[in-house]
């Protein structure tokens, strides 16, 4: 089973490999709240994984654990076979974690092309004076980044928009914007918060596709909230269901389909 830490080929040709990030008996409070109540998975290199859930089940506070904004009361989290201590933000997007935002989270009055660049600021390296002077080491530096983000300008099919202040954009166009800005960076690990929400059925299909076509072509293992049921079962290879804060399902799309416990969740019944 899939259970293992064997690597093995999707039925769509896909290779998915070791555990890339595996989350040991994670708890969250605040104050008097339990929002995650002992939860452990693991994410698999490759994979696309997806955490769903009732409102109000943990699942955004689960992202903020993984990508460093919240550090868990108890439990470990293991990201590329060592124990994270707690970090900061910044410090989790260095070791290769990006993510986009439920709301967004661009700079409006800036170009496409300006934001995207945005996320290619852990590949900056070259000193500020360097910079600002335009020399050696900063030239080529500038010329790598403004290669690998039209790579991605160009991936995304946003190209006749980069010049364009993301304020501008409709909704859809935004929210692609964004996954590009998440791209540039070159992520391990991409955490995508809600990527469907608030589009239409059209945008929907052209997301789905982009974030198929980036696991695929990258190699970028993907990790997603999504409210939208169908396209939860369509893109994942493994699903994490949560309600009231605990883990009460994992596994494939069709394991946890069938999973009783997830569908009295779904459909309401009382707990005890
Ligand atoms: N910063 C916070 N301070 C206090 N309580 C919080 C905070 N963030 C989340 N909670 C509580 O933790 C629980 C889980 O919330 P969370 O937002 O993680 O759920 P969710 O599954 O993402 O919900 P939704 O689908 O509605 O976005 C809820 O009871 C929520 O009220």
């Amino acid at each position: 089973m899939k259970d293992s830490a064997t690597p093995y080929v999707t039925a769509d040709g896909r290779q998915i490999g070791g555990v890339l990030m595996d989350m040991r008996n994670i708890t969250l409070r605040f104050g008097g709240v339990e929002a995650i109540k002992d939860i452990s998975f693991d994410i698999r290199e490759g994979e696309i994984r997806a955490i769903i859930g009732p409102n109000g089940a943990g699942k955004s506070s689960m992202l903020n654990v993984i990508s460093g904004f919240y550090n868990p009361q108890e439990g470990e989290v293991w990201f590329r076979g060592k124990k994270r201590p707690p970090m900061k933000p910044y410090q989790v997007a260095r070791l290769g974690i990006a993510r986009t935002f439920q709301n967004i989270a661009l700079f409006e009055g800036m170009s496409v092309l300006d934001n995207v660049m945005t996320g290619r600021l852990n590949h900056m390296r070259a000193g500020m004076l360097a910079q600002a002077l335009w020399f050696g080491k900063a030239e080529r530096e500038e010329t790598e980044n403004r290669a690998a983000v039209e790579r991605i300008i160009d991936f995304l099919e946003i190209q006749a928009i980069r010049k364009t202040p993301v304020g501008r954009l409709p909704y859809g166009l935004k929210k692609r914007v964004e996954l590009a800005r998440a791209l540039a960076a070159e992520p391990k690990l991409l955490l995508l918060d809600e990527p469907m929400a608030g589009m239409n059925v059209e945008e929907k299909e052209d997301m789905s596709r982009f974030i198929l076509d980036v696991n695929d072509e990258f190699g970028t293992t993907i990790a997603l909230i999504e409210h939208d049921m169908g396209v939860v079962m369509d893109l994942s290879d493994r699903v994490v269901v949560m309600d009231y804060g605990r883990k009460i399902g994992d596994g494939t799309p069709d394991e946890v389909r069938g999973n009783q416990e997830v569908i009295d969740a779904y459909l309401g019944v009382a707990h005890d």
